[in-house]
């Protein structure tokens, strides 16, 4: 079936990961680039294509006026966190730049699903929700997802499992204010809370850590591209084929008014239900922690 994906910024170290990663799991038959940096783009379709040839993809670059007929866009547009700087510190620039970028998309075909990557993405996913005049399922940001890989594969290292045995979620920001629901989680059946080794584990440490993971590699080579670009291309898997993957993702949830990150049922129109979890009372404080910042980041751009 034919099915095309545009990445917005597919000039950059996200945007290109991201690509590379939707070629090699073979999701899309297009991949469309879009970036301002048009001799960039071009390079960077060149060596793509050297990968899509092997699997049967054909790749692209294109006016941002074509992405928005494509059935998943994806936004990697944007300033990138410098050393020391956190996700909401990118907030001015990455919205005046979410603005233009939705402009030149528009009218976006009705049924196409706009997936945020850019920095803030809780807040650009709210805004790019306002702006872009598409149903709020279809605009959905990576949020926790990436942060929950993280937390699994430490958690897989601790008990000696394969990190799809693990079943825990980073919730709320995709930031500072994230934390991690440990009532909810799981291995195989058991709750992880039940486990010896897990009641002896220095839970806070290991949650601090996750959520540093992106500063200790933005510290030492300037960006993170891989895991982002993996977990990206699996989630336009999920939309593509309709599998209804439940994953921790940016999406409205009008109990907080706000786009946060919950598990959520994920098909062909994008976001379709919310899960949220049981939560202790001290969870349920964090998670409405998370949603006031990302309200404060809402109000700071005026929006
Ligand atoms: N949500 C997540 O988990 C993650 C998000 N990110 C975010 O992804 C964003 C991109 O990061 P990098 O790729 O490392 O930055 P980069 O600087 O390598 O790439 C950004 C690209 O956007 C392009 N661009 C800027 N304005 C544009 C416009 N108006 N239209 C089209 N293209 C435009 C630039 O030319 C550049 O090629 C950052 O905001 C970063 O914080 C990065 C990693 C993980
Ligand atoms: C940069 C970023 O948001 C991440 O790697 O988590």
């Amino acid at each position: 079936m034919k099915n095309s994906i545009a990445i917005i910024g597919g000039g950059g170290s996200v945007g290109s990961a991201v690509a590379y990663a939707l070629i090699v799991r073979r999701v899309a038959s297009e991949v469309v680039l879009v970036d301002l940096d048009q001799a960039r783009c071009d390079a960077q379709v060149l060596d793509l294509s050297d990968a899509a040839h092997l699997f049967d993809t054909h790749v692209r670059s294109a006016p941002a006026k074509e992405a928005g007929q494509c059935d998943i866009v994806v936004v990697c547009a944007g300033a990138k966190q410098r050393p020391g700087e956190n996700r909401i510190d990118l907030i001015g620039r990455n919205k005046e730049i979410l603005g233009s970028v939705i402009e030149s998309m528009k009218p976006f075909k009705k049924e196409t699903v706009l997936l945020l990557v850019s920095n803030p993405v809780d807040v650009l996913t709210h805004i790019a929700q306002k702006l872009s005049g598409l149903p709020v399922g279809q605009v959905i940001g990576s949020g926790t997802f990436l942060d929950s890989v993280r937390l699994r594969g430490e958690l897989a290292k601790t008990l000696n499992v394969a990190e799809t045995a693990i079943h825990a979620y980073v919730l709320g920001e995709h930031g500072d204010s994230q934390f991690v629901a440990w009532s909810s989680a799981s291995v195989g059946c058991t709750p992880l809370m039940s486990l010896p080794q897990i009641k002896a584990l220095n839970r806070d440490a290991l949650a601090e850590s996750v959520k540093n993971k992106a500063y200790r590699i933005i510290e030492a080579k300037g960006f993170t591209q891989f895991g982002i670009g993996a977990v990206t291309a699996q989630i336009c898997e999920s939309i593509i084929l309709d599998l209804r993957h439940v994953r921790p993702l940016s999406h409205y949830v009008e109990e907080y008014g706000v786009c946060v990150s919950l598990p959520a049922v994920l098909g062909h129109k994008g976001v379709q239900e919310t899960l949220k979890p049981p939560l202790t009372a001290d969870e349920e404080a964090q998670l409405r922690r998370s949603a006031a910042e990302l309200k404060k980041g809402i109000a700071a751009c005026g929006m």
